[in-house]
C-alpha cells in the first residue's frame, strides 16, 4: 500500500461519533473510515456506557446503608468485582467488535474502507495513514480527546490508572486515590467508594465539582467529605512506592494508597492529526476551530465532538454529527449547531444536574435574575425518602420569566431536569409551566414544580 494515493469522496476519522454518521444515504460515495484504537469510541468502550454499568450496581451496593434511617435493616454481603467488570465488559466489547465487524464486511458497507491506524495530515484534504495514502474531496474530523496525566515525579514509576484502564481492574483494591475533583472524579469515587474501597480525593480547587453553581458544589463537597478523604486545595507533589503500597507526597500532608487514578482532565486529539498541514486552525485548548455548521477554517473539512467542542459530552457530539451529516447530505442548505441550553449530569452519589446559567455566572455576565430554591425534603417524596440535604435551584429572567439557569443535587437529578431543559429549549416561560399542567401527586417531579412556584416575578 505504500506511497499508493487512493481517492474518496469523503473520509472519517474516528468512529466514535464519526460511525454514525455513515448510512445508506452514503451508498453511492466511496468512504474511508479511519480508526487507530477501538472501534466505537470513547462513550461505548471507556466513556458513558461502562462508566453508568459501574454507578448503577454501586447505587445497589449503597442502599442498606441509606435503608437503616427508614427502618429497614438490610446487609451488603458482598460485591463481585470481576462478575460486575465481566458483565459490562462481556456486553459492550462485542458491540465494538460487532460494530468493527459490519463496517470492514456487511454488504451495507461495500462503498466503505475501514483503515486502523493514525490518520495525520500532509497536506489540504490529504492524509497518511501509517504509510497509505488518502486524498477526499471530503474529510470528517472526529478524533476525540484523552485523558490528561499529571506531571508528578514518580507517578509514571509507581503506576498511575485513568478512566482508560481502571474500569478493568483485576480486583478492588483496598484504597483507592483519585487525583482531580471533576466528572470522572465523582462517579469513580461512588463507584468504588460503594464497593467497599477506601476512597480519597485529592483535588486542586477548594471545592469539588467547581463548575456547577456554588451551592451545590459546597453541598456536594460536604457530603463527599463525610464519605470520603478529601483533600481539596492539595497538590500532589510525588509518588513513590513503600513496602505497603503507594506514598503520594502532598503540598500539606501525605497518603498511603494502593491504587492512584488520574483525573484532571482530557485534551483534544488535534496534536496526533498534524493539523497545520491542512491549514486547519486550532484553539490555544488544542480544540479544532468550527463555525456553527461545524467547518473548520480548511474548505471541505468539517469536526465534531470533544475534538472541537469544549463540552466534552456525548450528547453534544451526537447533536453536532447530526449537523454534519445533513451539511455533508443537503450542501445548499446547511443547519447550524445549537448550543444554547447544553445539559449535563454528574452520576455520583447525590446524582448533579445542570443547564443554563450558573448564579455566578449570571451575576459575572451581569445578567438579571430571580432565584428560587425547592428543597428535596419540603415534598412529599422527598419526605418519603427522607432527603434532607438535596435541592433543586432555579435562575430565570424577571422580565420575561424565561428560565435562564437550572440546577439538582440528589436523587434523580439526571431525570428531573429534563422539563427544566425542554422549557429553556422551547421557551416556555416559569409560571406557564408551572401552572399549565397536572404534576403528578406526590411524585418527585412536584420538586420542579415547586421550584418554579417559589420564583417571584413582581
Ligand atoms: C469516563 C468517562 C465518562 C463519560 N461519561 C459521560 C456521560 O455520562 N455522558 C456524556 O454525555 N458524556 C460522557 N463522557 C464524554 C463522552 O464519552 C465524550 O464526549 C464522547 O464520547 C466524545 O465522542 P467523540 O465522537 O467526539 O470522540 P470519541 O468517541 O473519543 O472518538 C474518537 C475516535 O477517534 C479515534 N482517533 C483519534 N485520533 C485519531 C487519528 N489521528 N486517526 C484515527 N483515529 C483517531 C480514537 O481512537 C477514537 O476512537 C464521558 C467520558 C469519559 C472519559
Ligand atoms: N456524566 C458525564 O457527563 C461525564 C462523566 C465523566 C466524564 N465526562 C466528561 O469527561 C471530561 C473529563 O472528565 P474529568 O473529570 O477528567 O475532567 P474535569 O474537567 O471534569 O475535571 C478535572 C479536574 O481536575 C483538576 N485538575 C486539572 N489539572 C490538574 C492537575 N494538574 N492536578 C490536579 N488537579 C487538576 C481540575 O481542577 C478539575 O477539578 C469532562 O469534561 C466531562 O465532560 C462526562
Amino acid at each position: 500500500m505504500n506511497g499508493h494515493v487512493t481517492h474518496f469522496d469523503l473520509v472519517i476519522i474516528g468512529t466514535g461519533s464519526g460511525n454514525s454518521i455513515l448510512d445508506s444515504r452514503f451508498a453511492d460515495q466511496r468512504v474511508a473510515l479511519v480508526e487507530r484504537g477501538m472501534f466505537g469510541g470513547t462513550c461505548l468502550n471507556v466513556g458513558c456506557i461502562p462508566t453508568k454499568m459501574f454507578v448503577h450496581p454501586a447505587d445497589l451496593a449503597s442502599m442498606p446503608a441509606a435503608g437503616a434511617r427508614l427502618g429497614v435493616d438490610a446487609t451488603l454481603d458482598g460485591v463481585r468485582w470481576a462478575d460486575i467488570r465481566d458483565r459490562v465488559f462481556g456486553r459492550i466489547d462485542p458491540i465494538a467488535a460487532g460494530g468493527r465487524e459490519y463496517r470492514l464486511h456487511h454488504e451495507d458497507n461495500k462503498n466503505v474502507t475501514v483503515y486502523e491506524g493514525t490518520a495525520r495530515f500532509t497536506g489540504p484534504r490529504t492524509l497518511d495513514v501509517d504509510g497509505a495514502v488518502l486524498t477526499a474531496d471530503r474529510i470528517v474530523l472526529a478524533a476525540g480527546g484523552r485523558p490528561v496525566l499529571p506531571d508528578v515525579p514518580g507517578l509514571e514509576e509507581v503506576g498511575c490508572h485513568t478512566s482508560d484502564t481502571v474500569m478493568r481492574i483485576d480486583k478492588l483494591p483496598r484504597r483507592l486515590t483519585i487525583i482531580g475533583g471533576g466528572f470522572v472524579s465523582a462517579e469513580f469515587a461512588h463507584v468504588f467508594s460503594s464497593f467497599g474501597v477506601e476512597v480519597s480525593v485529592v483535588a486542586r480547587s477548594g471545592s469539588l465539582l467547581r463548575h456547577e453553581d456554588a451551592e451545590v458544589s459546597a453541598r456536594f463537597t460536604e457530603l463527599a467529605r463525610e464519605k470520603w478523604d478529601v483533600r481539596p486545595g492539595r497538590k500532589v507533589l510525588r509518588a513513590s512506592r513503600t513496602a505497603g503500597g503507594i506514598r503520594l507526597e502532598l503540598d500539606e500532608g501525605a497518603l498511603e494508597t494502593d491504587l492512584v487514578l488520574a483525573a484532571i482532565g482530557r485534551i483534544p486529539n488535534s496534536d496526533l492529526l498534524n493539523l497545520p498541514a491542512a491549514g486547519i486552525e486550532v484553539a490555544e485548548t488544542g480544540h479544532v476551530v468550527v463555525d456553527a455548521q461545524q467547518r473548520t477554517t480548511a474548505e471541505g473539512v468539517w469536526a465534531l465532538g470533544d475534538l472541537s467542542s469544549p463540552y466534552e459530552l456525548k450528547h453534544v457530539a451526537n447533536h453536532e454529527e447530526r449537523v454534519v451529516q445533513h451539511n455533508l447530505l443537503n450542501p445548499s442548505s446547511p443547519v447550524e449547531s445549537d448550543h444554547r441550553f447544553v445539559p449535563h449530569a454528574v452520576f455520583t452519589a447525590p446524582q448533579i444536574a445542570s443547564v443554563g446559567l450558573t448564579e455566578e455566572e449570571a451575576r459575572a455576565k451581569g445578567v438579571r435574575y430571580v432565584v428560587a430554591k425547592q428543597a428535596y425534603g419540603d415534598i412529599a417524596y422527598g419526605w418519603a425518602m427522607e432527603d434532607t440535604t438535596g435541592f433543586a435551584k432555579l435562575l430565570a429572567d424577571p422580565a420575561s420569566g424565561q428560565l435562564l439557569g437550572a440546577h439538582i443535587i440528589g436523587p434523580q437529578a439526571s431525570t428531573l431536569i429534563q422539563p427544566l431543559i425542554q422549557a429553556m429549549s422551547f421557551g416556555l416561560s416559569a409560571r406557564d409551566m408551572a401552572r399549565g399542567q397536572y404534576w403528578i401527586h406526590p411524585a418527585m417531579p412536584e420538586l420542579v414544580e415547586n421550584a418554579l412556584l417559589n420564583l417571584r416575578f413582581d
